[in-house]
């Protein structure tokens, strides 16, 4: 088994290390490194795991995870990347940056994955989408895999695909949970108490999402088979058209999408 760690173990890093002793994966076989000593001592006692310094874990680990911001990759690269000894691996999970920019800050030949999951992964209902980069083998591919399969559904896509990726399924629970709160919001306006309009949308979500991915019904149908006739829902979704709702997503996926180009551009 191999040894993975986690380079800048903040909230997704931390996300992932959870999930992969959940699965099993040995403590002894798990690294992390942190900026803050608070940091360090916190996830020690949450997780038994070593936090180690970055070169250490580069020694020491067969996997680099890379899990700072996109803005702090080009800082932690310069400075590792130069000691990263041979037949290492480096997965990205940073929101943007391809793998050539890892390309150039690593030894020629150097192995790079880019990922891009989510934060369900605390709850073993990741999405999790894995891009070959630069000298990355079928071997590579598959090892990753092997890291992000206990945390959810993972697929493979080309890394032309990841930016869009990132803003659909990488943003995608902010977009969920905002609309919970919307429409929590509008159960309170319609007189309901806060904790029951809270429920009633948390559970009609589950149910929601069961049944597409159970049923492997276009949504459409599913929500055709609500619709009554001169009923209750078609004045809602009326009133959802007529504000737009359907291209604000339209607009807002774009949007998560730029951002995402920005970021490697900034990162030079
Ligand atoms: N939060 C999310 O839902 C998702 C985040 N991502 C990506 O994951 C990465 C991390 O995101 P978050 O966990 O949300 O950010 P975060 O800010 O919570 O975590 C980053 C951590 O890296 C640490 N760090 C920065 N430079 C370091 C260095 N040189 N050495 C050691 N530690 C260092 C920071 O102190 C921080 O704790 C980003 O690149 C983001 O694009 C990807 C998918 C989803
Ligand atoms: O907001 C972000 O930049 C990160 C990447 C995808 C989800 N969170």
């Amino acid at each position: 088994m191999r040894t993975i760690a986690v380079l800048g173990a903040g909230k997704l890093g931390e996300v992932l290390l959870s999930g992969l002793l959940r699965a099993g994966w040995p403590a002894d076989r798990l690294l992390a490194t942190a900026r803050r000593p608070e940091r360090a001592k916190e996830l020690q006692e949450r997780y038994g795991i070593q936090v180690v310094d970055s070169v250490t874990a580069l020694q020491t680990a067969d996997v680099l995870t890379v899990a700072v911001k996109p803005q702090d990759a080009g800082a932690l690269l310069a400075e590792l990347g130069p000691k990263l000894p041979p037949g290492k691996l480096v997965v990205s999970l940073c929101a943007g940056l391809p793998t050539s920019f890892f390309a150039r800050h690593l030894p020629d030949g150097t192995p790079v994955v880019r990922v891009m999951t989510n934060t369900p992964a605390l709850v073993d209902e990741a999405m999790t989408a894995i891009s070959a980069g630069p000298h990355a083998t079928a071997e590579h591919l598959a090892l990753t895999e092997e890291m992000f399969r206990p945390l959810g559904r993972t697929i493979r896509v080309p890394e032309s695909q990841q930016d869009a990726v990132t803003a659909l399924s990488g943003s995608g629970p902010a977009y969920f949970y905002f609309l919970v709160e919307a429409m929590t919001d509008a159960g309170i306006l319609l007189g309901l108490p806060r904790q029951v309009a809270h429920d009633l949308i948390v559970q009609t979500a589950i149910g929601s999402a069961v049944m597409l991915r159970e049923s492997g019904e276009h949504p459409v149908k599913l929500r055709e088979a609500v619709t009554s006739p001169a009923g209750t829902t078609i004045n809602a979704i009326r009133e959802l058209e007529n504000h737009g709702v359907r291209a604000a997503f339209l607009a807002a996926l774009e949007a998560a999408r730029d951002r995402a180009r920005e970021l490697a551009a900034q990162s030079g």
